[in-house]
């Protein structure tokens, strides 16, 4: 069967997911991504274990855990493997220069911060639509907050200047992520200082964790309408 893509965008997704899915090698734990470039990459993963390809896979959401086991992939936890080879997963902006990251559009922020920073390598799959020049610039903060005391949290985060948003699910209830928390988004508009803004944030509780990635990546591999192109931290 042909998994050609009709969307010109999706099909830019793929091409960049298989060329990260091509970095796997024989024995390594890899980090699963989630959200719609790392189904691809998942199902790239899952072409090459069925080719005879053998590895270990700490998914980020029960959303990837899912398809990995449907092709098969070996599963295992940090308790026996504490450190990931390579960690490849998406993200919903990536800025010029600093590579630094918002991601958590998909709801699985938090999995995805813990298996990036347990990772040697993370690599980040976009397509160029994604490429910014300040973070914040298109889409919000995604921001994993406690239930207990949400309003509380909200009322701090909008003090930090931001528009927030409770996030919903597709039948209109509350979002409810992997872990059984909430997600408030929070509009700041183009982020001059993200480094500052991920320290304020963390400052307040009951935030549990951000989808500001500062730091983190390693490589970004852009798919554009010209063909792919691999971006390092400056
Ligand atoms: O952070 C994420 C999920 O929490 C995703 O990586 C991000 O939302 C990008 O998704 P997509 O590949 O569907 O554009």
């Amino acid at each position: 069967m042909s998994t050609h893509n009709a969307d010109p965008r999706a099909e830019l997704k793929r091409q960049a997911a298989i060329e990260a899915a091509d970095m796997v090698k024989e024995g390594m734990v890899v980090g699963l991504g989630s959200g719609s470039t790392s189904a691809f990459m998942i199902e790239e993963l899952g072409r090459r274990w069925a080719d005879g390809l053998r590895f270990s896979a700490i998914p980020t959401s029960e959303r990837s855990a899912e398809q990995a086991r449907s092709h098969g992939i070996k599963l295992v936890t940090f308790a026996t493997h504490p450190q990931i080879d390579i960690d490849i997963d998406g993200a919903d902006e990536v800025e010029r220069g600093s590579l630094n990251l918002i991601k958590g559009l998909g709801g699985a922020l938090f999995r995805e911060k813990i298996v990036a920073a347990a990772a040697r390598k993370f690599v980040v799959v976009v397509d160029d639509s994604k490429i910014v020049d300040r973070l914040g610039a298109r889409v919000p903060v995604p921001v994993e907050v406690a239930n207990f005391g949400w309003t509380s949290t909200a009322r701090q985060l909008e003090a930090l200047g931001a528009k927030i948003s409770q996030r919903l699910d597709r039948g209109g209830n509350v979002f409810v992520t992997d872990g059984g928390n909430m997600i408030l988004d929070c509009h700041f508009g183009p982020i001059a200082d993200s480094v500052g803004l991920q320290r304020e944030l963390e400052q307040i509780v009951g935030v549990i964790e951000t989808g500001l990635f500062i730091g983190r990546t390693s490589e970004v591999i852009v798919a554009t309408a010209d063909g792919l192109q691999r971006l390092g931290v400056a």
